[in-house]
């Protein structure tokens, strides 16, 4: 503890930051772009890095659930000032889930299809952008969540997106246009499913646990929703007669989804459901076929440092 405050203030501006190495985690397999030119991410990095006075390493994963690994391994090894996502909200899930409850905060370099926590913090998309408000930003702590033990930090659901993420998982080319592509396609033989949330029997087109406002691509599915909260927002969609499509996805884009006839909002702390046969779930948009029909959300409240 410093009790002169101008030695403290002047001494502070000479020396350099003790802690001043990043690690970059890039996933070549997320969005459309990297994989295709990842040697220019890794110079693009590492140039800007050296610029502000910083170092920076970079490791490329190898297969799915390889980045929470290498953070593992590269928490042993030093103390770092951010660890960094290069990719998409899956990415950003690998990378968060061992940093949930520590000091190192993650950093986030938007190169998914969807980007959805990086678009709810309002983080820039560009590479140099991104880079720059990386080196300059600010640390924060959000809540994250758990659907049973798989943590999310976005948003996690069942139903329709959970269907459609898992259709998603499985074509060859990623990014905004195959997403559209698979969800209208979806959109036409897709039957709602019976849940039964917090004791009380639905049927519903897409049950979504919101941490963030949104499933990515500025789908904005919880308007309302906030990171620093303490708070899940839960949004039930009913069935609603297929005219209606239309306007929910106007709604959707343009952030005006609110309650109707068709959607409920709660906000909770914790949620139970259960559903007749193991449920097909996403969590940030990463789909999973479950082996249990009881499934508990709940809310971690201020738990990750993130720069924003
Ligand atoms: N080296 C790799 N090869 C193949 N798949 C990988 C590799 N590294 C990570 N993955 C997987 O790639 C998938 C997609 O990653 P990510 O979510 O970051 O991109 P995205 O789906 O394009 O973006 P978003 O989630 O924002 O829409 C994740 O399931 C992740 O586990």
């Amino acid at each position: 503890m410093c009790s002169f405050s101008y030695f403290c203030l002047s001494s502070s501006s000479f020396l350099p930051d003790p802690v001043s190495n990043y690690l970059f985690i890039l996933n070549p397999n997320s969005g459309t772009s990297i994989g295709k030119k990842p040697g220019f991410v890794k110079s693009t990095i590492e140039t800007v890095a050296r610029q502000s006075g910083h170092q920076a390493k970079i490791i490329f994963t190898e297969e799915r659930a390889h980045a929470t690994t290498l953070v593992a391994e590269n928490l042993k090894i030093e103390e770092w000032k951010a660890i960094v996502a290069v990719g998409g909200d899956g990415t950003v899930n690998e990378i968060a889930q061992p940093l949930v409850g520590l000091d190192t905060p993650i950093g986030i370099l938007p190169m998914g299809s969807g980007n959805g926590l990086a678009r709810h913090l309002g983080l820039p998309l560009t590479l140099p952008a991104a880079l720059k408000r990386l080196f300059e930003g600010t640390v924060t702590t959000i809540d994250s969540a758990q659907l049973n033990d798989i943590p999310f930090f976005c948003t996690a659901g069942m139903g329709f997106d959970a269907y459609v993420g898992h259709l998603f998982s499985q074509q060859s080319e990623r990014g905004l246009a195959t997403y559209v592509n698979v969800s209208f396609k979806s959109y036409w033989s897709y039957k709602p499913q019976s849940f039964r949330l917090n004791g009380s029997d639905i049927n519903a087109f897409s049950l979504s646990f919101a941490n963030a406002g949104q499933f990515g691509n500025n789908a904005w599915i919880a308007p309302a929703a906030s990171l620093q909260d303490g708070f899940l927002d839960v949004v039930t969609i009913s069935p609603f007669p297929k005219w209606y499509g239309t306007s929910l996805a106007y709604q959707l884009f343009t952030r005006q989804m609110k309650a109707s006839q068709f959607i409920s909002y709660q906000t909770v702390k914790e949620a139970f459901v259960e559903t007749e046969t193991p449920p097909m779930i996403h969590y940030d948009g990463e789909p999973l076929q479950l082996d249990t029909n009881k499934i508990t959300v709940k809310i971690r409240p201020h738990s990750l440092k993130v720069i924003i």
